[in-house]
């Protein structure tokens, strides 16, 4: 059966180095049109030097990158004007209105001066912004400015939009806001790319994701698979303070280990993996451990994370 995707990003043995330091070591990847796509990991895993690379803005070192079927090293210029790039830090200017921001944008991609503004209104209509159209950039909030940045982003109406760590430093309602925009523009069929240290924000916004950790794939699929490959469907958390933990570290988790398929020995915590939680609380409970607190909650994309790379996403 013939693949009837369409690759808008094509990525085979991708390599970038800064000097002597190799960033990102080797990854393959496809990023089909009308998905959202996502690089999860760590700070230093290498998702921001993929994404510039991706954004046809760094030069890539080795392997094969092909982005809207172009190749960056020739076309930059032309894949540039078809992308929409949302930066990690918000790079608005400060000296004019909300308004201004986005009409000058457009002028750039050459629209018309009644172009701009028709598409100024409908983007600060879409971000909820409509009320701010006239005051000073420098009055609005983060997440204000990240819906802006957004807008930006969509002036010339890229079928391919790159957003780098979207929601960091916004507090949880500026952040939910900005993932309902989001999901507004993936079920408008913009494709999206977007690199995030959130499990939560992979496992909302993401169709399918790669979790990248020193500069390689450890995985790739979508959150459900990577949890179902990766993880149990419950995961039991028993709590003890840190001081209890610290003594007895090895003899607590050699009284549950068989409990469950795997564990994994936090600071503060024992994690016991197992499809049936409620059991291994009761085991736990008859065994006479007696944790501070119990916990028995879903796998999520962090449990993921943890057994491919034995260490929490946000350390
Ligand atoms: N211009 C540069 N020159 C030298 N080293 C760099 C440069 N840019 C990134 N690095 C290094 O490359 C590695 C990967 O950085 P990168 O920013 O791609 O990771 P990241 O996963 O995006 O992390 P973060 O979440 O912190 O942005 C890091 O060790 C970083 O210090």
């Amino acid at each position: 059966m013939s693949d009837q995707r369409e690759s808008l990003v094509h990525v085979r043995g991708l390599r970038k180095s800064y000097g002597d330091f190799e960033a990102v070591r080797g990854i393959d990847l496809d990023v089909w049109r009308g998905e959202a796509f996502g690089f999860l990991g760590p700070n230093g895993a290498g998702k921001s030097s993929t994404m510039r690379m991706i954004g046809a803005v760094s030069p890539v070192s080795g392997g094969t990158l092909k982005i809207l079927g172009l190749d960056p090293a020739a076309d930059g210029p032309a894949i540039r004007a078809r992308l929409g790039v949302c930066p990690q830090d918000d790079t608005l200017d400060t000296e004019l209105t909300v308004r201004e921001n986005l009409t000058i944008y457009g002028r750039y991609f050459g629209l018309s001066r009644a172009e701009c503004r028709e598409r100024a209104d409908e983007l600060l209509e879409f971000v909820a912004l409509t009320e701010k159209a006239k005051v000073k950039v420098d009055e609005l909030s983060g997440g204000m400015k990240r819906r802006l940045t957004i807008a930006r982003s969509l002036v010339s109406k890229p079928d391919l939009l790159l957003l780098d760590e979207p929601t960091t430093g916004l507090d949880p309602q500026a952040r939910h806001l900005l993932w309902d925009k989001l999901f507004r523009l993936k079920q408008a069929g913009v494709t999206l790319i977007i690199t995030t240290h959130y499990m939560d924000e992979a496992e909302q916004l993401c169709d399918r994701l790669v979790v990248m950790d020193g500069g390689l794939i450890a995985a790739e699929g979508s959150p459900a698979d990577l949890i179902r490959d990766y993880s149990t469907r419950e995961v039991t958390e028993l709590r003890f303070g840190p001081d209890v933990m610290l003594a007895d570290h090895d003899a607590l988790a050699g009284k549950v280990e068989d409990l469950a398929q795997r564990i994994e020995v936090l600071p503060d915590r024992l994690l016991l993996y197992t499809d049936d939680g409620e059991h291994a609380v009761a085991q736990v409970h008859e065994r006479g451990l007696q944790p501070a607190a119990v916990l028995v909650r879903r796998s999520t994309l962090e449990d993921v994370f943890l057994r491919l790379t034995g260490r929490t996403l946000v350390d």
